[in-house]
């Protein structure tokens, strides 16, 4: 504050004494332009203004809650492509067999996309990532993955879903077998800040990839991520992907939900074979930042207050927590049972097939249970505040019905959470250890 005051002292004779003389701007501005010691105090006040807003980091990750602009524009992302990426993704494409799928996975440096890729391949297919690098949350962590994916053989195109044309020259150089389309604004509460983002990559950038499908000779078979959320505030428990779908809590849901209809509408008129998958609070290692269980974690090692969510009148608030191989298993289950698409060239040549799944754990815990396995793999007491959830996009619970991936695809999730956030402990430790020892933490 004293260091404030020499430049609040210079200021204070430009401060109008009403509105009315807050107009006359030209008399301020005449004060200010002759004035010479209030000349380099405005000059070093607003030298460090900038300093400091092109040198803050991006938002801390916890819960996502600040407004970030996302750099996800296809300008700035066609900037930053190798030269040479067609040979390259060519090269990450091949098949280990002639049976084996050629696959596109879309937001393949994001948790679950690192995770299904790295699976497929280990199993023999072959994989090109895709991936606009978005700020929301750590870029490092991105970057990490990234690394993970180039040791295993996968090469990620930096760009954006919603570059058509890049997407085109894509299924030139690569005849895709399968999409596995996981690119998306995630997160449930942020989209109250930043709404814009969530038309931009899960509507617009959906409706690019679908239109570069369905131009694409072959068509590709498309699996894709749908959420949880569209049962929005659906009372009917457990989810079944029969029970209504048109009560979305926050756009988040919103955009999935549409996300949806649109594959409708793409497998109505073009022939594409589309499978949805609704994952169920998907966690674990190399997870997000802007989830709680990993924000949680993060806040009770720094001894940091978390706040813990509750319903009207103390009704827990809970989830259907699932573990990413569980999930994973179920990702690579529907592109084994997807069936072609039927159309090439933009031409349908007839019925395709259109699935949607839960992919839960069906098996709701909730939040304050989290709260206290993760104190006691942690080994350290929560600060904990209890406090009604805010109107924000959240719902009260889920809870997977998952008959039918369980009838269809094979589906059987086998890790409980505290099996799941132990692995998701022992990741986070290793990875921010060795972050902090490399002193870049
Ligand atoms: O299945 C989905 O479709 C979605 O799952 C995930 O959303 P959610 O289930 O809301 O997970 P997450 O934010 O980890 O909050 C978990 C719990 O902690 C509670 N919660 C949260 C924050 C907090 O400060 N306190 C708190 O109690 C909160 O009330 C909630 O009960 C994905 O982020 C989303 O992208 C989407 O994929």
């Amino acid at each position: 504050m004293t260091q404030l005051k020499p430049i609040l002292s210079h200021l204070d004779p430009i401060i109008p004494s009403s509105t009315g003389k807050f107009k006359s701007s030209p008399y301020a501005f005449h004060r200010l332009r002759f004035h010479p010691r209030l000349t380099l105090w405005s000059f070093l006040f607003l030298f460090f203004l900038l300093i400091f807003f092109f040198c803050s980091p991006p938002a801390a990750s916890s819960g996502g809650n600040k407004r970030r602009s996302l750099t996800n524009t296809s300008h700035s992302e066609r900037a930053r492509l190798s030269p040479n990426w067609p040979a390259k993704a060519r090269n990450s494409a091949r098949t280990q067999s002639k049976s084996g799928f050629t696959v596109l996975v879309t937001g393949a440096a994001g948790f679950v996309g690192t995770h299904v890729a790295v699976a497929l391949k280990n199993r023999g297919d072959g994989v090109v990532g895709l991936d606009n690098f978005n700020n929301y949350y750590e870029s490092g962590l991105k970057k990490a993955r990234k690394s993970l994916l180039e040791r295993q053989g996968v090469y990620i195109i930096e760009a954006d879903i919603n570059d058509g044309d890049l997407l085109s020259k894509l299924f030139e150089v690569v005849h895709f077998t399968h999409v596995m389309h996981l690119a998306a604004q995630a997160g449930v509460r942020y989209a109250m800040q930043n709404p814009s983002s969530y038309i931009h990559s899960n509507v617009n950038g959906f409706v690019s990839l679908l239109e570069a499908c369905k131009n694409a000779n072959p068509q590709p078979s498309i699996v894709w991520a749908s959420s949880s959320s569209v049962y929005g505030l659906n009372s009917k428990v457990p989810f079944s992907e029969k029970d209504r779908t048109d009560q979305p809590a926050s756009l988040y849901a919103a955009t999935k939900k549409a996300g949806e209809e649109i594959a409708h509408t793409y497998n109505h008129i073009y022939g594409l074979s589309i499978t949805g998958l609704r994952f169920f609070t998907v966690y674990g290692p190399w997870g997000r930042p802007d989830m709680a269980y990993y924000f949680f974690t993060k806040d009770i090692l720094r001894g940091k207050e978390i706040k813990i969510f509750e319903g009207a009148d103390h009704a827990t608030v809970a989830r259907d927590f699932t573990y990413i191989d569980d999930v994973v298993k179920g990702c690579l289950a529907a592109l084994d049972t997807a069936k072609k698409s039927t159309g090439s060239g933009g031409k349908k040549r007839g019925a395709a097939q259109l699935r949607i799944y839960n992919l839960g754990n069906t098996s709701p815990v909730p939040v304050g249970k989290l709260v206290s396995i993760l104190e006691k793999l942690l080994k350290v007491k929560a600060r904990k505040k209890v406090l009604a959830m805010p109107r924000n996009g959240d719902v009260l619970f889920t809870h997977a019905n998952i008959s039918l991936a369980r009838k269809e695809l094979g589906y059987k999730p086998t890790t409980d959470l505290e099996t799941g956030l132990k692995k998701f402990v022992k990741w986070y430790l290793s990875y921010y250890g060795a972050k902090k020892k490399s002193s870049s933490w």
